[in-house]
Order: structure tokens, then C-alpha cells, then sequence
């Protein structure tokens, strides 16, 4: 028998429990987890909030039942407290107060992430709110609901503040999305692309203050005003998102730490501890656009971790290939997808960068119906020719696109053969002379 404990059974965790349980006869998997609820689809927040679905059912694809049919043992509202790492044991207390002392073979860390929160006045004024948890949605909402709410104030434009500014604008609110940095999206896109996702933004009524830095959130015990280095800003509630930080207290000195205090892991997401595993939100991924370690908190990437570490966990030996850091958005109609690096940070990052243009139609022009504009941009280094980064941005849903260089990152394709690279060519799908060949054509 191979006594497996996951602490942590959020979209990681699950997801390497579902791979140990579906592989590993002789694994005897232990699961703790702190909160009430796992496999809640934060991405699917803002379509709740702004009631383009439903509600938040359809948001969770697993609990604690469907857990145990399959073989686990489960314990809910049962946060781990501390893991002694030389005797291989967890300690935790259980929801009805039992301390309980699990010894493990292995144990596999997906503690995920929390939002950060700026260290600022007025930070614990009412409705200031956190957006990462089910329940945090969900006092949102509840909020929402009653007059008061009229002015919401989202601090920073990445891509949780940008997708839950248009939700308020739908529920008729007056938003104002705030950034320390002069655009929105800046993680992911160069500026042709952030200018159009501004723009868009705009267009729909929602007040843009970037390049503003946020000094101070006041109001009597509920907050009225942010107050940033250029202005005052009417707000009667606040919603934080300005990145996450990886949930490492376990490691407790034990474990190597990256520079942001995620677990580093190697190729087989075991930390600097043998037998000690950490996937999704709290470790560290190789990113192979930069050839190095790097922290990306993606749900992708804590799925694609955890089956990595439980096959290793589990007995069997596998190799992650590295991330991209692949991602995409929609925001009123407007699909922008990005892989790999943008210009901008290959040239932080020390490459010799260049960036290869193209905008188009995404069929011929004969085609007279749905045949919106594309945009495309691929970044490559001018010394290898390797593709480094690409970004895309349509009305029409060119997301599977963006595959394509996610793969040619991963595989180190240089701009050169992608420009002979096989494309079809259909006038219901696309154009002869396809966007990707120009743009990979066009590079100099
Ligand atoms: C609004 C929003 C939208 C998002 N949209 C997308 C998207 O579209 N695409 C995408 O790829 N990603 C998206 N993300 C990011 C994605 O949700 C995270 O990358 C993902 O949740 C990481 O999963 P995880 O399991 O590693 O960590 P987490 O989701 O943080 O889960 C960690 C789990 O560990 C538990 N835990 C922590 N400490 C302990 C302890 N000591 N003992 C026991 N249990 C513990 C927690 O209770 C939690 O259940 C979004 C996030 C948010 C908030
Ligand atoms: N569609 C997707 O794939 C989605 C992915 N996610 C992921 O979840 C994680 C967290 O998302 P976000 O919180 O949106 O982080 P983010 O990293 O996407 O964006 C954070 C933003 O906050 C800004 N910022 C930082 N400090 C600030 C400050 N003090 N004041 C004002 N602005 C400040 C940054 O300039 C940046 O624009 C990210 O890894 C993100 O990729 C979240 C939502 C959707």
C-alpha cells in the first residue's frame, strides 16, 4: 500500500486524486481540505455575477461524495495545521474539533493561492471585497442585490478585475477599474492589443483610472471613496484583484521557496524534499518561453500539475513538458488570446526580441456574413528565430489558434518553419493566404 495525503482539494488536489484513484490500485489516498466546498470554477464568476448564467450549480464539477465513491477519504472544513516532514506526518483538525495525525508515504501540497491584499488604510472598511472563493461570489451577489450598491470601485485590471468590471456594468452599476500599471491586461498583452480591450471597455460605460496608485480606501464603517494618487474615486464597494500569492505556510522553512514564496518543484513537481509534491496554485511551473521556473496561477496549469505529481506520487514516472502560460478572454464579445511572452517582457526578460504584425479578415472577403476582423501578433527572437510569444484578438472565436503556438513554444518551432507550417484552407474557416502564415511570413 502507497498512504497518499493531498492537502489542498481545490482544482488540484481533485484533479490529482482523480488521476491516483483512476491508475494506483494500491494507493490509499487522504484528502483534507480547509473549506466547505472544492472544484469551484472561479472562471465562471463573473458570467454568475453578471447573470449571463443561471446561477453558480454548474460550477462545480466534484465534492467530497464523488470523491469517496471513488476510493478517498475525505475530510472537509479540516484545515492541516502542520506537516512534520522528517516523521512523514500531517496533523489537522477535523471540522468537529479532532485532532488527527495522518502519516503518509507521500503527500502532495495543493494549497493554492490567496488574493493579495495591499497593505493600505481603510483595507477592512465594509464591502471592500475579496473575489476568490465560491463564498466570496457569492457575498458579492448577495450585495448586489440591495439598493446601496451603486458605485463599484475594481481595484486592479488583470484578468479577474477586467472580467468582473464588465459583470457589474451588466447588473447596471457604475464601475471604475483602477491599475497602478497605464493599461489593463498588461501581464498578457502588448499595447495594440490592451488599446483594443480598453477601448472595448469604454465603449460599454466603464470608467478606466490607470496609472493611478491607490493610497487609501475611506468611508464611515462602509466605504464611500477611493483615493489614489491622481483622484477620488465614489465607491460603495471595492473588489480586490491584484494577483494571487501562493499559500506556503506548511513548508514551514522546510521546503526551497521561489521568489514570490511558492514551493519550487522540479519537472516532476516534487519540491526540494523527496517524497514532498507540489502542484496548482502553490508551486512554481517551468515556463518554456523563458527557459526557466517561473510562477503562473492558471487552473490549466494546477490540472496539468497534478497529474504530473500523481502519477509520480502514485508509482509510475512521468516528466511535465513545461507551460506557456496559454490564456484567453472574453469580454463583451471581444476574444483575446495570448501564449509565451509578450514583446514587452521578452525585452525585460534579456531576449533580442521582435514582433511579427498582421490584421485581416478571418475568411475571404467574399464571404459577407460573420467574417469579423482578426488580429494577430507573434513575438520571436531575432538571434534563434524561436517563437516566444503570440497574442490574438477577434469578435469571431479564433481561441483554438492560440494552441497552435502554445505547442510551437513548448517545442521550441522557430518563426521560419511555422511560416511553412501546413495550413488548410477552407473559405467557410478561413483564408488562403491564412493570417498565421503572413504574420510568420512578415517576419524580418
Ligand atoms: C475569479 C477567478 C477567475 C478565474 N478564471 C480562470 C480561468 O478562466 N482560467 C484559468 O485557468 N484560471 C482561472 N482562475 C485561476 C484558478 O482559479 C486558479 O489557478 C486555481 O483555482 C488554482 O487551483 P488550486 O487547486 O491550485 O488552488 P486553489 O483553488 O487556491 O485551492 C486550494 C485549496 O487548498 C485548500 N487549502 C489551503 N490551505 C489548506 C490547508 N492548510 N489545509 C487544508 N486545505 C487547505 C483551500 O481550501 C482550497 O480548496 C480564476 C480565478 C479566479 C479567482
Ligand atoms: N481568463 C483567465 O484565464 C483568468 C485567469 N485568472 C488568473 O488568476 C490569477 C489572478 O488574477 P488577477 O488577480 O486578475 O491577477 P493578474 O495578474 O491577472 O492582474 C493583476 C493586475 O493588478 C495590477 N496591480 C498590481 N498591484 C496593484 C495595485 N497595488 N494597485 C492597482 N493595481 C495593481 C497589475 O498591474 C495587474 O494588471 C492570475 O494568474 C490570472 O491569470 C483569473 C481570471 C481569469
Amino acid at each position: 500500500m502507497n498512504k497518499i495525503v493531498i492537502v489542498g482539494a481545490n482544482h488540484a488536489g481533485t484533479a490529482a486524486a482523480n488521476t491516483l484513484m483512476a491508475n494506483y490500485k494500491d494507493a490509499k489516498v487522504t484528502i483534507f481540505d480547509a473549506n466547505s466546498n472544492i472544484s469551484f470554477l472561479g472562471c465562471g464568476m463573473a458570467l454568475w455575477i453578471g447573470e449571463q448564467i443561471a446561477g453558480a450549480e454548474g460550477l462545480f464539477y466534484s465534492d467530497k461524495e464523488k470523491l469517496e465513491a471513488q476510493g478517498a477519504v475525505v475530510h472537509m472544513e479540516a484545515p492541516v495545521e502542520n506537516i512534520d516532514f522528517d516523521r512523514k506526518v500531517v496533523y489537522a483538525t477535523l471540522k468537529d474539533g479532532t485532532k488527527v495525525e495522518e502519516s503518509y508515504d507521500k503527500v502532495i501540497l495543493a494549497t493554492g493561492s490567496t488574493p493579495i491584499i495591499p497593505n493600505i488604510p481603510g483595507i477592512d472598511l465594509e464591502n471592500v471585497q475579496k473575489v476568490k472563493l465560491y463564498q466570496h461570489a457569492d457575498e458579492v451577489i448577495r450585495k448586489l442585490k440591495t439598493e446601496e450598491i451603486e458605485n463599484v470601485v475594481v481595484v486592479g485590471a488583470g484578468y479577474i478585475g477586467v472580467e468582473l468590471a464588465e459583470a457589474f456594468e451588466r447588473k447596471g452599476k457604475k464601475v471604475t477599474l483602477i491599475d497602478i500599471a497605464d493599461t489593463c491586461l498588461p501581464v498578457y498583452y502588448d499595447e495594440p492589443f490592451t488599446n483594443l480591450m480598453r477601448e472595448n471597455l469604454k465603449n460599454h460605460g466603464i470608467h478606466l483610472a490607470f496609472g493611478e496608485r491607490v493610497l487609501e480606501i475611506r468611508g464611515d464603517q462602509k466605504v464611500r471613496e477611493v483615493v489614489t494618487d491622481k483622484g477620488v474615486h465614489k465607491a460603495d464597494m471595492v473588489v480586490l484583484s491584484i494577483g494571487f500569492r501562493p499559500n506556503t505556510a506548511l513548508g514551514n522553512g522546510k521546503l526551497e521557496l521561489f521568489r514570490n514564496g511558492a514551493f519550487v518543484v522540479d519537472k516532476h513537481q516534487e519540491t526540494s524534499m523527496k517524497d514532498v509534491y507540489a502542484i496548482g496554485d502553490c508551486a512554481t511551473v517551468f515556463d518554456n518561453s523563458i527557459q526557466d521556473t517561473n510562477y503562473i496561477a492558471l487552473a490549466s496549469n494546477a490540472v496539468r500539475t497534478a497529474i504530473v505529481a500523481a502519477h509520480n506520487a502514485g508509482g509510475g514516472t512521468l516528466e511535465s513538458a513545461g507551460v506557456q502560460g496559454s490564456n484567453g478572454i472574453c469580454i463583451y464579445d471581444l476574444k483575446m488570446l495570448s501564449t509565451g511572452m509578450t514583446l514587452a517582457k521578452a525585452n525585460v526578460c534579456g531576449f533580442e526580441a521582435a514582433a511579427t504584425d498582421y490584421d485581416d479578415l478571418q475568411k475571404p472577403e467574399f464571404i459577407e456574413e460573420n467574417n469579423p476582423k482578426v488580429k494577430i501578433r507573434i513575438v520571436y527572437d531575432k538571434k534563434t528565430r524561436v517563437i516566444l510569444g503570440a497574442q490574438m484578438a477577434s469578435t469571431y472565436d479564433i481561441s483554438m489558434g492560440i494552441h497552435l503556438f502554445s505547442l510551437a513554444i513548448q517545442e521550441r518551432v522557430t518563426i521560419d518553419k511555422l511560416a511553412l507550417t501546413d495550413i488548410f484552407f477552407l473559405p467557410h474557416f478561413n483564408k488562403p493566404y491564412n493570417y498565421i502564415t503572413m504574420a510568420a511570413l512578415g517576419a524580418k
